[in-house]
């Protein structure tokens, strides 16, 4: 499965959060696409926040600014459903009311048509992670692991353009955390994704195998 389209560098340009007139963080980089940016750093850093900057999607809490590009487009500015960006959590947050399958559909942009294309397209998903034959399950009956799997194809099917990934192994044990990291990486890799990781692993980092920030709470304005 690929995502269709260029794929392009993001840029953190500057990029400062704020909460309370004081400096949570200030993070400039730039990701490549299908690489992987670690951010760490402390409980309260900021780095939930830093994401839904990116995303479109932060509290009015906070007060942030610096550009946000992907290529030469700056995101911000653009409403969240414009940045087409792909975000998993600590909880795949799957849809209750909707099969597994239907889970997957739902992301599916409404420019693929049919609903024989669509579903074979989510059983593809499935099949491609080891869910051949889920699609009619009821989400609640899946493992932690199974979930994950199925938020990532779902994720991946809206056709992203980046990807946030904001501590989604968390919850995992340890080889199934390693296995699933494992997937993660190397379909950012093949759809040539510039990834985002928020985690507390130092082993999620190292899998991760790309550049590394290590954001404090120290900084004062
Ligand atoms: N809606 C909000 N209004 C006010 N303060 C908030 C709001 N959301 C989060 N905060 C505070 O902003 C700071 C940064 O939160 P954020 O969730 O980004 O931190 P984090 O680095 O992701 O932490 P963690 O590692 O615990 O997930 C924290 O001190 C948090 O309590």
């Amino acid at each position: 499965m690929q995502t269709p389209g260029k794929t392009m560098a993001l840029t953190l340009s500057d990029v400062t959060i704020r909460l309370s007139g004081r400096v949570l963080l200030s993070v400039s980089a730039t990701v490549m696409p299908g690489d992987v940016l670690t951010i760490m750093g402390p409980s309260g850093a900021g780095k939930s926040a830093l994401l839904a900057y990116i995303g479109g999607f932060l509290d009015p809490a906070f007060v942030a600014s610096g550009a946000v590009l992907l290529g030469e487009d700056d995101l911000i500015g653009l409403p969240p459903q414009q940045r087409h960006t792909g975000i998993l959590f600590q909880d795949p947050l799957l849809f209750p009311h909707l099969s597994v399958g239907g889970n997957i559909v739902f992301a599916i942009p409404e420019a693929i048509r049919g609903r024989d294309v669509r579903r074979r397209l989510a059983e593809e998903a499935l099949d491609e992670v080891g869910l051949g034959g889920f699609f009619d399950r009821d989400p609640e009956t899946l493992s932690g692991g199974q979930k994950a799997r199925v938020a990532l194809q779902r994720v991946l099917l809206s056709q992203p353009r980046l990807l946030l990934l904001d501590e989604p192994f968390s919850k995992l044990d340890m080889a199934l955390r390693q296995q699933t990291r494992e997937l993660v990486f190397a379909k950012a890799r093949s759809a040539g994704l510039p990834t985002i990781l928020v985690t507390h692993d130092r082993a999620d980092a190292d899998a991760a195998g790309g550049a590394f920030i290590h954001i404090g709470a120290e900084t004062q304005s």
